[in-house]
């Protein structure tokens, strides 16, 4: 079977739509529900009108639908839990038996255990049910995992991370039911043990654990299936997060105007440093490949001959010896700023983040613009406004917002600490990384699941600063600009594929560009 990764195509504009007058909201195919959230739709549904039995029965043959467009017949076990992911379990047993597949069925837990919706499906199942343990893997083709859903309320005990284990060790392909056992779909942690699938078939739509890691890797190849959840158990939910995708931000990008020229794209400014010279130049190109009108590179004068002599179209002006900014920010077109890329760590540096930062204009720090401030996080936190963009990695966030005891609220999986940073900072966050998260303060939160392995890689995050930068210039709002970024950057390394050097992603940019216009109908 293919490893590739599938997500749910959008049906529509996603936007979480105000509803028509007598018409329920319709909820975004990129939002992501808490397991509490989608326990609450699925007790919500029988009073729209679609039992649970039916929502169970279609979640079944979604998973058996998948299994069969995977897998040719093969002895199958299907571990069933205690609840209705065990229900699930059972179903999907009956419809591959009935197309011909050998299935065995081992349930973890007692037969009285299982209840309403998941007893009658276990009813229906008219073949043997053996002990769940290691021995009832054997001879496994194919291992279904319903032994629990993405609700975990505690920790596997001793006999559940033993099965596990198993599962992992029987060298036999896995397809996990909602999420792979053991993984907290509201988080993507798995505290104790997880089962390894192949493919994860999940309803509805996705949870937050699908996309953080480590649940993204434990998931293997992600589906969403539809299984007819009703509109009117899902209009209540308020998602507090989002899948990354051009439907959020797609009608605040900053298409080049036929009327336009190039100051009304914008002018950004990159500030950079006299040591890695090539990251403040990689940050540039981005910038102005992804849009902005106009760059300018302001450099040490130590380092004005190499980088004037390396760039063409972006501008390169010399600071002066002191690395003071009056002059460079005097003209007010330079409207987006960034600082980081290349910037290193000398006395200087900290004078010159709080002089953007007080030019009260979009900007972006990256990097050692955050690092210098170690020390002394608050006086870079209180010195950011709204319009500022904070590209830190797990180990920048660490030195800005877990210094000691008294950092506030910054505990937690990814999300809740990039939503806590973003919140302290007043400012948009974006905690790299391959499951990158986007915070703004007022709450909004995205995560991306786009970027592949080759990103790790020296270089790419000076990329996508600078092209978080030419996007702020561009006129783009500061999260939907970071979305964007973060998104055109994975989509561009994707592009490339394996062997990408920093250097190639922004020339990959404009057939990134190409492809979301092509996406949006632009
Ligand atoms: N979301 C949907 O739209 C639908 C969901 N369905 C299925 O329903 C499932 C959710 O059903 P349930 O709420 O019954 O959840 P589970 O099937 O995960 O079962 C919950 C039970 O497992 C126990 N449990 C949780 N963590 C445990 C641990 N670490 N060790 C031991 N026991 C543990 C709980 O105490 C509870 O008794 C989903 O995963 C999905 O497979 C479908 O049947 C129908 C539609
Ligand atoms: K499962």
């Amino acid at each position: 079977m293919s490893a590739r990764p599938s997500v749910p195509e959008p049906s529509g504009r996603a936007g979480d739509t105000p509803p028509r007058a007598g018409a329920p909201a319709r909820l975004s195919p990129h939002a992501l529900l808490s397991p509490a959230q989608m326990a609450a739709a699925d007790r919500a549904a029988p009073a729209a009108g679609v039992s649970g039995a039916r929502l169970m029965a279609a979640a079944g043959a979604a998973v058996a639908r998948e299994i069969r467009a995977r897998w040719t017949p093969t002895p199958v076990v299907v571990l069933c839990g205690p609840g209705n992911n065990g229900g699930d379990g059972f179903v999907v047993a009956r419809l591959l038996r009935d197309a011909g597949w050998p299935v065995r069925v081992a349930l973890w837990g007692g037969r009285d255990a299982l209840r309403a919706d998941a007893a009658r499906a276990a009813d229906a199942w008219s073949g043997p049910v053996e002990p769940a343990g290691s021995g009832c893997l054997a001879g496994a083709g194919l291992i279904v995992d319903a032994l629990l859903g993405a609700g975990l309320s505690r920790a596997p005990d001793e006999t559940l991370r033993a099965l596990i284990h198993a599962v992992n060790e029987a060298g036999a392909p896995v397809c996990a039911i909602d999420v792979p056992t053991g993984l907290d779909g509201a988080d993507g942690r798995c505290p104790g043990a997880a089962v390894q699938a192949d493919l994860t078939v999940t309803f509805c739509r996705r949870k937050p654990g699908h996309l953080l890691l480590p649940g993204r890797a434990l998931c293997g190849a992600l589906v969403c299936a539809d299984i007819g959840m009703p509109a009117a158990a899902l209009e209540r939910l308020v998602p507090e997060v989002h899948a990354n995708h051009p439907d959020l931000w797609s009608d605040v990008f900053p298409w080049p105007r036929a009327d336009g020229h190039k100051y009304r794209r914008g002018h950004a400014l990159v500030v950079g440093g006299d040591r890695m010279l090539g990251a403040s130049r990689l940050a540039c190109l981005a910038a102005a490949r992804i849009g902005a009108g106009l760059v300018t590179l302001a450099t040490p004068p130590a380092a004005w001959a190499i980088q004037a002599g390396a760039l063409t179209s972006v501008m390169v002006e010399a600071l002066p010896p002191d690395g003071a900014l009056d002059q460079t920010l005097a003209d007010p077109r330079r409207n987006a700023l960034l600082i980081g890329p290349g910037l290193g760590r000398a006395p200087g540096g900290r004078g010159q983040v709080l002089a953007l930062l007080a030019a009260g204009r979009a900007c972006v720090l990256d990097a050692d613009a955050l690092s210098v401030f170690a020390d002394r996080p608050a006086a870079l936190l209180d010195a950011l406004h709204g319009r500022c963009v904070l590209t830190p990695h797990e180990g920048e966030f660490a030195r800005l917002f877990n210094p000691g005891p008294d950092a506030a609220g910054t505990a937690g999986d990814k999300r809740h600490r990039a939503c806590a940073a973003a919140r302290r900072g007043g400012a948009v966050v974006v905690l790299k990384g391959a499951d990158t998260v986007i915070a703004a303060p007022d709450g909004r939160c995205v995560i991306n699941d786009n970027a592949p392995a080759t990103l790790a890689t020296a270089g790419s995050g000076d990329v996508l600063a600078g092209g978080i930068a030419g996007l702020l210039a561009a006129g783009m709002p500061p999260f939907e600009a970071a979305c964007a970024a973060v998104w055109l950057h994975g989509l561009a390394a994707g592009r490339l594929g394996p062997g990408l050097l920093a250097e190639d992603l922004p020339g990959a940019l404009p057939g990134a560009l190409a492809a979301l216009a092509g996406l949006t109908g632009t």
